[in-house]
């Protein structure tokens, strides 16, 4: 039994239980004896001593009643505490956290945490002494404690959180409070990822609901000019010749950075003056780490031209590099060598600050990465401008509790601004994407700031909880049996409407009640021509019509057939629906008689579909056909095929159909589905967000059917960079004056044509790359096309992602004429 240390403390307890302490020390030195914080010691380890509790306490003992427990207990804790206290503080004053014997403390701790455990001391015991072990520390010693901390997370936190909660906070945070963001991000990062981990995730106790900048974050520059040298025709170029030859570039970087010699620079390329874009490009750290000061007008403008001359010089810079590259002169740096002694540099600081030196703002900017990291703070805060736009307030607007201090009610972003910041955000996308991995770096940017913007709305909505309850028993059977009566079908009529009668199946005689099933009338499809005479008939009852009720009973009739017979009209004579501009005159489809009858494996509404069951990908320039393409496959190949219908978050424009044209969705739900990673590709376009689900890809091929999607060549690139397995077809036009007379004909602006055919003469170029495309089809005569993709759909199964050699031989044909030379290349 462990002896009282009565001279010590008046409270003999507190004396008897410091000596369990000490005893509890030795054993764990006998039992550990390393010096480093692992492994930790658990109760198996302090059995014997944990044994010996009941006899200083008497209310340890698990077997111990009385009516008094709770005030013992509470005594209990309170002699705990002191003891401990006086134990710990002995320690602590008599080691440095570098010494081995500091390894009593974590001893101390650990069995501490087994006291919590056990409820033989206060739950927040441990954190206490943590709290004032990091006030005893410098930095340094504080990183000690946090791998410790790190080391024992899980068991220190997993039972009474919450009477531990509080002092994790402030321990954390007043840590926080000491360390410099901007020198100790690193360490920063681990305080915050531990509060992280310990509080759960909607805990809004370390939330900053005062939308508050780290204002103090300031990244200083050269401020003072410097004369462009006109001596060197170049941008400072880095490089150990001139270093060794020039003794004056002595101070400057060894590594080579991007050339912008001008003998290598193309002539049309604009030299670029880094020495003026240098107070500029740095100046706009300011607006980014302060965004608020963008609510100045005089701030915004000066942001818009500086972001503006950066991004024309990354795209200088782009340029050039990909000018030069190949050229052993003129490599890009891709990493810098270190030296010993920069590496030890790296080690003792963790400094997240821009180096701003002149010296090194050509390397800098030469660097894909460094350029990046511009980029996304840019992103950051063009984001945060939209969400002062009216459109986006208006998104907030049914939010009862706003928390006013992030919703920045007094401002509001004018429409040329937002504009402006649109237009940059898709330059900035694009140019992050044009460089190496752009697209998926890009997507995850995109993904990270849909994520954030929760997380702002969440803020906005002052924090709800967002834990749900779980669903009462009852509230579960209610929506099961609701569930079931939607689901549950209507009383069903005994002819469907518009079905032929099944009752002869009734008939005793089985084989001939086969036998009719199978008459061409139960399965066949009705000529064109029938509901030509109906349609006519129609119209002479219409002329002869004695009342308006007569007359719209025939009126509905007629549109009836009008609309059954431009189905079937549909699969063969899609281009006669041109000529039809009213829905009473459709004698256009009537009228060609030389429809071709259907091919052998081109049966009407046969179902059969591809052995290769691979997605289906078409793509080419704008009005090419590749909806009138996709829409005969789907036709005459019914239930093969599923079109895969993108979302959208803009809304239906007049006669669009919502699942048939897109899915309509809000940002929310479109984030979502961003979020679950579901998007094979996206895009923005308008400020409206567009992507395809892969989930609806999925669940088309689960259901036996072959999924077709249609994108443009970004959209192919996203997919194929996301590993997207599918077969690739492109369209092309036999012309570009064919494509422009398919654009004016379907009252595409003169304007919009121009871009178009360019943009079209980019699509044809890229699709002769090798491996682009599985296969091309020129769309000239448009069964002929048609034949064309059926025989490669239904042809030799070949690889994918345009690895397909031999689908080019099913008969497509690559090259468009060339309109300018007349030259037919077919
Ligand atoms: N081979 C063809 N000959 C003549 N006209 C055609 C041919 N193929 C398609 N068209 C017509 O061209 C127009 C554009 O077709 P479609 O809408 O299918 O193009 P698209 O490539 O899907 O266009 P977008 O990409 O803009 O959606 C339609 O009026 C269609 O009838």
């Amino acid at each position: 039994m462990p002896s009282a240390d009565s001279t010590d403390h008046e409270v003999p307890q507190v004396g008897a239980f410091a000596t369990l302490l000490k005893e509890a020390l030795n054993h764990a030195q006998s039992i550990k004896p390393t010096a480093s914080i692992e492994p930790p010691l658990t109760k198996p380890d302090f059995n014997k001593l944990l044994a010996q509790l009941p006899t200083i306490f008497p209310c340890a003992s698990p077997e111990y009643t009385s009516n008094n427990l709770p005030a013992e207990k509470a005594r209990q804790y309170a002699v705990v505490e002191t003891a401990a206290r006086h134990v710990f503080s002995g320690l602590v004053a008599g080691t440095v956290i570098d010494s081995p014997e500091f390894v009593q403390i974590w001893n101390l701790l650990d069995f501490l945490s087994v006291l919590s455990d056990d409820e033989q001391c206060d739950p927040a015991l441990l954190f206490w002494l943590v709290e004032e072990l990091l006030d005893s520390q410098t930095n340094e010693g504080c990183r000690k404690i946090f791998d410790f901390l790190e080391s024992r997370r899980e068991t220190i936190i997993a039972q009474n959180l919450k009477q531990k909660q509080l002092v994790i906070l402030r321990s954390c945070n007043d840590l926080l409070r000491r360390l410099s963001r901007a020198e100790d991000t690193a360490f920063c990062g681990r305080v915050f990822i531990f509060m992280f981990q310990c509080f759960p995730l909607g805990d809004r106790s370390s939330v900053n609901l005062r939308g508050e900048y780290h204002v103090e974050n300031v990244t200083s520059y050269e401020e003072t000019t410097v004369e462009p040298d006109d001596s060197a025709d170049k941008m400072a170029v880095d490089s150990e010749a001139d270093a060794g030859k020039d003794g004056k570039d002595d101070n400057k970087s060894t590594a080579k950075a991007v050339s912008f010699d001008a003998k290598n620079k193309p002539a049309a390329e604009k030299p670029l003056d880094t020495n003026a874009l240098y107070p500029v490009f740095w100046s706009l750290q300011h607006q980014f780490s302060q965004p608020t000061t963008l609510f100045d007008p005089a701030q915004l403008a000066k942001f818009k031209e500086g972001l503006e001359t950066t991004m024309s010089a990354f795209t200088t810079v782009a340029k050039l590099q990909r000018n030069t590259k190949g050229s052993d002169e003129n490599k890009i740096p891709q990493k810098r060598k270190h030296s010993e002694d920069d590496d030890d540099l790296r080690s003792s600081t963790n400094n997240p600050k821009y180096l701003t030196s002149r010296d090194l703002f050509d390397l800098e900017i030469g660097d894909m990465y460094f350029r990046r990291h511009i980029l996304i703070q840019a992103f950051i805060v063009l984001e945060f401008l939209l969400s002062l736009t009216p459109q986006a307030k208006a998104k907030l607007a049914n939010i009862k509790v706003q928390n006013r201090s992030v919703v920045y009610g007094d401002q509001q972003l004018g429409e040329e601004d937002a504009g402006w910041v649109r237009e940059m955000k898709k330059k900035i996308a694009a140019y992050i994407q044009a460089e190496s991995e752009g697209y998926f770096f890009h997507r995850v940017i995109e993904s990270v700031i849909s994520r954030d913007k929760n997380w702002v709305r969440w803020k906005v909505e002052s924090c709800p909880p967002i834990k749900r309850d779980p669903v009462s028993p009852a509230d579960f059977n209610e929506a099961r049996a609701s569930a079931k009566r939607i689901a549950t079908n209507k009383r069903l009529r005994a002819v469907p409407m518009g079905s032929l009668s099944l009752d002869f199946l009734k008939e005793e005689d089985t084989e001939s009640a086969m036998e009719k099933l199978k008459e061409p009338e139960r399965w066949k499809l009705p000529e064109l021509n029938t509901f030509q005479k109906k349609i006519e008939t129609d119209d002479l009852d219409l002329d002869f019509a004695n009342s308006e009720k007569e007359k719209s009973e025939i009126l509905e009739a007629k549109a009836s057939k009008t609309w059954r017979a431009l189905r079937i009209a549909r699969r063969s004579k899609l281009a006669s629906f041109d000529k039809v501009d009213d829905w009473q005159k459709v004698d256009a489809i009537f009228q060609d008689h030389s429809t071709p009858e259907p091919t052998e494996g081109e049966a009407v509404g046969d179902s059969q579909g591809p052995e290769n069951k691979l997605p289906l990908i078409l793509t080419g320039p704008s009005k090419v056909g590749k909806s009138t393409l996709l829409s005969m496959l789907l036709e005459r190949r019914k239930d093969a095929f599923g079109k895969v219908v993108r979302h959208t978050t803009r809304s239906p424009k007049d006669g669009e159909v919502d699942g048939q044209d897109y899915h309509f969705v809000d940002s929310k739900e479109f984030n979502m589905i961003l979020d679950g990673d579901y998007f094979l590709e996206t895009s923005t376009q308008d400020g409206f967000e567009y992507g395809t689900n892969r989930k609806l890809a999925q669940a088309l091929e689960e259901s036996g059917k072959v999924p077709i999607i249609e994108l443009d060549r970004e959209g192919i690139q996203m997919a194929k960079d996301n590993g997207y397995n599918a077969r690739f077809i492109f369209i092309s036009p036999p012309t570009t004056e064919e494509l422009e007379a398919r654009l004016k004909k379907a009252g595409v602006s003169e304007e919009h044509i121009q871009s178009t055919l360019k943009s079209a003469e980019e699509d044809i170029e890229h699709s002769k790359s090798e491996g682009q495309y599985d296969t091309t089809i020129t769309n000239d005569d448009m069964e002929e096309a048609y034949k064309q993709l059926e025989a490669f759909i239904y042809g030799p199964t070949g690889g994918a992602n345009g690895v397909n050699g031999d689908a080019a031989a099913t008969g497509d044909d690559v090259a468009m004429k060339d309109a300018s030379n007349g030259d037919d290349a077919s």
